[in-house]
């Protein structure tokens, strides 16, 4: 039976979700990929870190946090550790990258896989911003250190987007991707058009758990105008960053808006859309009216979905239903069983 040992950084809504996971499915791992999947180190921002390089107790790991808000701080594997100083001296085989997104750099979490990359150790990120400003330079760097660098969760949760054009869609050119993408503007534009407040949504929304740690990272448009990003990187190896989206959030819609729409037959969606013409890359994230009824108007709630043209295969439509956590963290799941998979 192998090993393989994960560096976690970040143990919020995603971290916990993919740790109860890993759990649940830890025995059917071994049975059926033979490996034992341990967690060496959990660091976090303001809670304390976790360090033991022969495996931590998930269950008590979050059970801690979910009671008190902070690993117990007389526990044997607590310390102080920073995640950069876990990626740079830890021992561990994977990094998962799960900090909060910062959209104006992407840091730190580029630096944390790029240095656990430079350290010859595979990496997985649920945080689009590093795919968003540095895609390019990780992809090289995982090629030259011959590491695996998977980052699944950074669009549509779990929904395989990336290991869906990799593993399936071989040879196809991408040409154009749009769709819905941001979860936290869907629900708002709907939940708005209800007649509830915009600050009751907010904290309805971060307590189910998929608004960023700075709201507006969603309203404005941010983290939509980071995935089109990704999306294009990898998809149609843009080589473009979130500044050259021409984006427009959705915190100038009112309620009149709305009602304007909706007397017209139509919904405001905040639409994500790149198009490649004449070896040109555009992106664009805007808040547009869509026909009641059409199939963009009907993604409701926390569902999305993503519309992409391909020269073999013209345009497929791939739609995700109503995510829960469950599925954030199953997206990280994918990309670790995908390492094990790949592991001589
Ligand atoms: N939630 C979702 O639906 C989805 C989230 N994502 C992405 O996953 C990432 C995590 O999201 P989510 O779990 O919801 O966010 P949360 O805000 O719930 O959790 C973030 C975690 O990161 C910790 N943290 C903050 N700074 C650091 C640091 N420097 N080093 C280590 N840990 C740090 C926080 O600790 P503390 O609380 O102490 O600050 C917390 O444990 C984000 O990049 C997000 O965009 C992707 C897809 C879906
Ligand atoms: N804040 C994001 C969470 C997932 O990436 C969203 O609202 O879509």
């Amino acid at each position: 039976m192998k090993t393989l040992r994960l560096g976690l950084l970040g143990f919020g809504n995603a971290g916990r979700a993919f740790a109860k996971i890993l759990e649940e499915k830890k025995q059917e791992i071994q049975g059926s990929m033979e490996c034992d999947i341990i967690v060496t180190g959990i660091t976090t921002g303001s809670r304390g870190s976790l360090y033991n390089p022969e495996g931590i107790d998930l269950k008590k790991a979050w059970s801690e946090l979910e009671k008190a808000g902070h690993f117990d701080k007389d526990g044997k594997n607590y310390c102080e550790m920073t995640s950069l100083e876990f990626v740079e001296k830890g021992e561990y085989d994977v990094i998962v990258e799960m900090t909060p997104l910062d959209i104006f750099t992407g840091q730190p979490a580029t630096d944390h896989l790029r240095r656990a990359m430079e350290r010859g150790k595979h990496a997985v990120s649920a945080n689009k911003g590093p795919i968003a400003w540095h895609y390019k330079d990780l992809k090289e760097l995982a090629e030259k250190m011959k590491v695996q660098f998977y980052y699944e969760t950074t669009v549509m949760d779990g929904t395989p987007i990336f290991n869906l054009k990799d593993e399936t869609l071989k040879f196809c050119k991408v040409t154009e991707v749009n769709g819905i993408l941001n979860t936290t503007t869907n629900y708002v534009l709907e939940e708005l058009a209800t007649g509830k407040a915009y600050d009751d949504v907010i904290e309805e929304g971060k307590r189910i758990g998929f608004v960023e740690a700075d709201p507006s990272m969603d309203i404005e448009g941010w983290d939509a105008a980071a995935k089109v990003t990704a999306l294009l990187n990898v998809l149609m190896e843009a080589d473009i960053t979130p500044k050259e989206v021409d984006r427009t959030g959705i915190e100038n819609i009112t309620l009149k808006d709305i009602q304007k729409a909706e007397s017209q037959g139509k919904v405001i969606k905040l639409l994500c859309t790149g198009t490649r013409t004449d070896g040109k890359v555009k992106a664009s994230v805007k808040p547009t009216l869509v026909e009641k009824g059409s199939l963009l108007s009907v993604i409701s709630g926390t569902s999305s979905v993503l519309q992409i043209t391909t020269d073999l295969m013209g345009k497929l439509t791939i739609i995700e239903h109503d995510p829960e956590l469950l599925q954030t963290g199953y997206g990280v799941f994918s990309d670790v069983l995908r390492i094990v998979r790949n592991l001589v």
